[in-house]
């Protein structure tokens, strides 16, 4: 058996690939009405619309007592749910599938979890992927990054489905960093498409705030070749470059000046401040980050973000 703990559309679409091995998914949800709601419809209209759940994927407001669990909540709640349920994960092999780093203590999800749960044998997986993607059956490769390389191992085998092919590393530091930083680049790309900037400037945003990904990860001991992989240059294309990332998305309607829906997770806007605090407590230069943590916070309009970043003074690349 297999948990998911966390219903949203990118839990969902997991249990879904993961059934197909053919083995029992538990899709835990905090909420009562929405587990009653899945069982009886076989569906998470909520955060899946139009996705059916096999028979072998049992919503549930239970946590599962054996077996690895997954946990795919956005990053500002993962401290408040592995604290809340300490007692039922002490110990269990913890994945998360969350991008993103926590505001109150500058961690990424892997060292969240090693933190605060005793025990955890922690992982994170992680890489270029669309919940609808995934759903759909679509080919989709991921990182699998586990401190321990021979559980990292037997979890890159048990997570492997029909439609995502994955890749191990033991390199925690730079596969969370990567998929946390790629969203806070997204919204400056999308922003910058949203005013009408350009491919060229969305280009360039992506190739400097790669640079700063890649700075600040080495700086807490990632490895270059992470950064380089799926998990980093990898998530970092997709996300810039498709309509289908809600953090793209939010940085367009900020450059069109247009309203974005509050209720959907936009894991970049809590990440690029949290990253702005953590890099000057470090002296990393995050320029991007510190532009889109400014942007997001209306400290600054998109023509003065793009301001900020022109009229730095000019160095070597
Ligand atoms: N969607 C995607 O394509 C991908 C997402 N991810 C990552 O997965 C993570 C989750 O994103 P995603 O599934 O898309 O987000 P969604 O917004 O679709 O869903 C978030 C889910 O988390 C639940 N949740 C919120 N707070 C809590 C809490 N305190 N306790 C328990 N559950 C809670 C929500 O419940 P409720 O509905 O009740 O609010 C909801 O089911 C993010 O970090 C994201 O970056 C990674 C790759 C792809
Ligand atoms: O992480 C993702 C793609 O790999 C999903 O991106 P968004 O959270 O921006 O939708």
């Amino acid at each position: 058996m297999i948990g998911v703990m966390g219903a949203g559309a990118f839990g969902t679409a997991l249990a879904v690939s993961l059934a197909r091995l053919g083995e029992v998914v538990a899709l835990w949800a905090h909420d009562a009405d929405h587990v009653a709601e899945m069982n009886a419809a076989r569906e998470n209209a909520k955060r899946l619309p139009g996705v059916a759940l096999a028979d072998n994927i049992r919503p549930t407001a239970d946590i599962p007592d054996a077996g690895p669990l997954i946990l795919a909540v956005p990053m500002q709640r993962l401290r408040g749910v592995l604290e809340t349920h300490a007692d039922a994960l002490k110990g269990r092999l913890l994945i998360a599938a969350c991008k993103g780093i926590d505001l109150a203590t500058h961690l990424g999800p892997v060292e969240t979890i090693a933190q605060v749960i005793p025990g955890a044998q922690p992982a994170i997986l992680t890489g270029p992927s669309f919940a609808a993607d995934i759903a759909r059956g679509l080919p989709t490769a991921l990182t699998l990054a586990c401190g321990d390389a021979v559980l990292g191992e037997r979890l890159q085998q048990a997570l492997t489905t029909p439609n995502i092919r994955i890749y191990r590393t033991t390199d925690t530091h730079g596969a969370e960093l990567g998929g946390a930083l790629k969203n806070v680049i997204a919204i400056a790309a999308g922003a910058a498409i949203g005013k009408g900037m350009g491919d060229s400037a969305r280009a360039a945003l992506m190739t400097r705030g790669f640079a700063e990904i890649r700075r600040l990860a080495q700086a807490r001991g990632a490895q270059p070749e992470t950064l380089m992989g799926l998990s980093g240059f990898g998530d970092l294309v997709l996300t810039c470059t498709s309509d289908l990332s809600r953090n793209y998305r939010f940085g367009l309607a900020l450059g069109r000046g247009e309203a974005f829906d509050s209720d959907t997770t936009v894991e970049g806007v809590a990440t690029a401040r949290a990253v702005t605090e953590w890099a000057g407590e470090l002296g990393i230069d995050m320029p991007i980050c510190s532009a889109v943590a400014a942007l997001c916070a209306g400290k600054f309009s998109v023509a003065e973000a793009l301001q900020s970043l022109l009229s730095r003074p000019l160095k070597e690349e």
